[in-house]
């Protein structure tokens, strides 16, 4: 795990013809190493056949794949299965695989724990530990089990997106290019609360569809529920979002936890019609997951069903997202892995 050697996993191509030129090897091998891992998912430098035997051997002297394999699964009786990988630096991340129907979507993480501290979240319940890189993030992709499977990767595990924004941004080009996983973005949600600066760079620097974590219209209400708006407020974001175009191949959406009389009014349903009017979006409606300690509760299904006919006869498109893997604390917010750590170092 904490190899001297450093990760192949994670470089663009442009690195890897670098790296190629700086062994003595010509640059086009660095076009078949980005074809072995981001097309083969190869495990090992020395399967990359197409390489001479030397030249592997010298790759191999300073280099490795970097890839780790999950250290534990979880499986949820409705099929969603959590994992929980090791990242560079000797911790860990829990990575959930959702399928559904003819979809299957990856919900990844990019930090352990998060700085942002939303009252509601347990991941914010952990604290920060510290940023994924690139080989990490990637990682949990590689190395997933089901890799041939995945049709969408979401960016709501662990962490906050802006926060590891160049990571972020390096793995989405990597997953988006010719030379790696050529995936089409609109493949790729990437989920944030918005971070000033950081989410201006990310509309700009990325194609990935975009869902902002709302929760609450009302300004005082939202700081209250999470500390972010107080650095970049809804209304903010919202204006920034209105110099980007949604209504072509890229999605914007909106995330509300629908809390039990916090946020489920008609004043707030009608503020939110305002906050909201003439962008082209859709606002998901998330049953809450409760946390210990946290005195919120979910709203009813009548109420939830109530907010979403509300919204969408007043042209905000709603719909209410179905809550997996809750049996394994896989839900939406309910990643942790502070206990994990714990666990792990004891038994070792
Ligand atoms: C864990 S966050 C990660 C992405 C990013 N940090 C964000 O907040 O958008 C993914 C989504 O889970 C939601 N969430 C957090 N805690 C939750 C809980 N206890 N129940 C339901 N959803 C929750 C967040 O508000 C967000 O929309
Ligand atoms: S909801 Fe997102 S931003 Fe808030 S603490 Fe959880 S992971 Fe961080």
């Amino acid at each position: 795990m904490n190899s001297p050697k450093k990760a192949l996993l994670g470089m663009t191509l442009y690195e890897l013809k670098e790296a190629c030129r700086a062994l003595g090897m010509p640059a086009f091998t660095g076009g078949q190493i980005a074809k072995w891992m981001y097309t083969h998912h190869v495990k090992q430098i020395d399967e990359m056949t197409n390489i001479s035997k030397n030249n592997r051997a010298k790759l191999a002297e300073a280099y490795t794949i970097g890839c780790n394999e999950a250290i534990d699964a979880q499986h949820s009786k409705d099929g969603t299965i959590k994992y929980l990988f090791p990242t560079h630096d000797g911790k860990f991340v829990e990575t959930v695989y959702i399928p559904e129907n003819d979809r299957a979507t990856l919900c990844v993480s990019c930090q352990v724990g998060c700085k942002m501290n939303c009252l509601f979240c347990q991941t914010g319940k952990q604290g920060f530990e510290g940023s994924l890189t690139t080989t990490d993030i990637l990682n949990q992709v590689y190395s997933l089990p089901e890799v041939d499977k995945l049709t969408n990767i979401v960016f709501m595990g662990q962490g906050e997106p802006m926060d590891n924004l160049d990571n972020i941004l390096r793995t989405t080009e990597i997953l988006t290019a010719d030379y790696g996983w050529a995936w089409s973005p609109k493949r790729i949600t990437v989920s944030s609360v918005g971070v000033k600066n950081k989410l201006k760079r990310f509309l700009e620097e990325s194609n990935c569809h975009v869902a902002i974590s709302l929760h609450s219209p009302i300004a005082e209400q939202r700081a209250a529920l999470m500390p972010a708006q107080k650095g970049m407020s809804i209304s903010e974001i919202v204006s920034l979002l209105r110099n980007y175009d949604f209504s072509h191949q890229r999605r914007l959406s909106f995330e509300y936890i629908v809390f039990g009389g916090i946020n489920d009014s008609t004043t707030h349903a009608r503020e939110i019609v305002k906050l909201l009017n003439g962008l082209d979006c859709r606002v998901n409606l998330i049953r809450f997951h409760q946390i210990p300690g946290v005195p919120l509760h979910g709203a009813d299904e009548k109420r939830m069903e109530e907010l979403r006919d509300y919204l969408t006869s007043h042209d905000v498109f709603t719909t209410i997202r179905a809550s997996r893997g809750q049996d394994i604390f896989a839900a939406c917010g309910l990643l942790s892995t502070s206990k994990k750590i714990g666990e792990i170092r004891h038994e070792q």
